[in-house]
């Protein structure tokens, strides 16, 4: 079998394509730490066992809000990735993490596909530059690539951190009281609507709005996003993070996110040395064997370190 790339060689390949920044996360390198909490409503109690989705659960959160790649400069008016992450402090020593963005599907679907993507938008050594004719080749070979920048292009760029979706992207399994098991993902869905820039307004609010925007808007009043599960159906992919699922499976409202303060700016956050694990799964939760789920801690881990150094 062909040797996989390990989590140390796909960071120094994120590194290649963003650089390093000193103290920075290698993605979701822009960012702003918020707080506030998460109320069930019951309905993912059927599902999974999770002490976070049963009746009346109410639990503090920690959040962060960002944008995609290892750039901490990254335009906030150009149709990429947002990420939102999501630590719930349950009690009695039960952990919950989620590390969503702001589509249902991610780069990649495996390892090698995400190292030959990253290699292709890597500088050339030459010019300092992207190659765009490496780029367009790579591109041609990998249709998969397509799917994200596809999504974006026609869903993105949000007008607020707090008018996205965010989307679990990967799938998990459920685990409820009766032993049941079932694969779903998650999607939280902005109570405000999903709102885009228009391309007047990508010109005019520039390239640096969204940390404020979010500021004043949960000055005023919280930020709020509904948590659905989705469920599949029968020969739906369960293990590929580029496989969108159709629009119509059926979604359970398991609770509401409240955002109800951000870090001010120039501030250090209390997000800023955490390390959000997408695997850190509470009893009822368990990953799937998806293999872009399970690179993830180690990678993660892997950047915490050296961006701690
Ligand atoms: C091969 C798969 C993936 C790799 C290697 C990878 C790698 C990374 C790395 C190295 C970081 C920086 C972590 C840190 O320093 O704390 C990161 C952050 C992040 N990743 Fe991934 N990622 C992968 C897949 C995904 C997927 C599928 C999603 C979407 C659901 C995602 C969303 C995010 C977000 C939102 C952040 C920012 C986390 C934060 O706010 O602290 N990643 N990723």
């Amino acid at each position: 079998a062909a040797q996989e790339p390990t989590p140390e060689a796909i960071v120094d390949a994120m590194e290649k394509v963003s650089g390093t920044h000193a103290g920075k996360r290698r993605s979701g390198a822009k960012g702003v730490c918020a707080a506030g909490e998460f109320v069930s409503t019951g309905a993912g109690a059927r599902l999974t066992k999770a002490s976070l989705l049963q009746p009346g659960a109410r639990v503090p959160v920690t959040a962060r809000f960002s944008n995609g790649g290892g750039n901490p400069r990254a335009p906030d008016n150009a149709p990429a990735v947002r990420g939102m992450s999501l630590a719930f402090a349950l009690p009695g020593g039960d952990s919950f993490e989620m590390v969503m963005i702001n589509a249902p599907a991610f780069g990649a679907s495996t390892l090698p596909s995400f190292m030959k993507l990253l290699e292709s938008r890597a500088p050339d050594p030459t010019t300092g530059q992207p190659d765009p004719q490496r780029i367009a080749a790579a591109d041609r070979e990998n249709p998969e690539w397509a799917v994200q920048p596809n999504y974006l292009r026609a869903n993105s760029p949000p007008s607020s951190y707090a008018t996205a979706p965010y989307f679990s992207v990967n799938s998990f399994v459920f685990q409820n009281a009766a032993g049941e098991k079932r694969h779903v993902r998650w999607t939280f869905e902005p109570v405000a609507g999903r709102a885009v820039l228009t391309p007047e307004e990508r010109a005019a609010r520039g390239a640096d709005f969204l940390q404020d925007e979010l500021r004043g808007r949960v000055g005023r009043a919280p930020a709020e996003w509904r948590m659905m599960v989705v469920l599949p159906r029968e020969g739906d992919p369960l293990l590929s993070a580029t496989a969108i699922w159709p629009a119509d499976r059926e979604q359970v409202e398991v609770g509401l996110l409240r955002i109800t303060s951000v870090t001010p700016a120039g501030q250090p956050g209390e997000c800023d040395p955490m390390m959000f694990n997408p695997t850190l799964l509470p009893a009822g939760i368990e990953p799937s064997d998806d293999p872009m789920l399970n690179i993830r801690a180690p990678a993660y881990a892997v950047s915490l370190s050296r961006r701690l150094q």
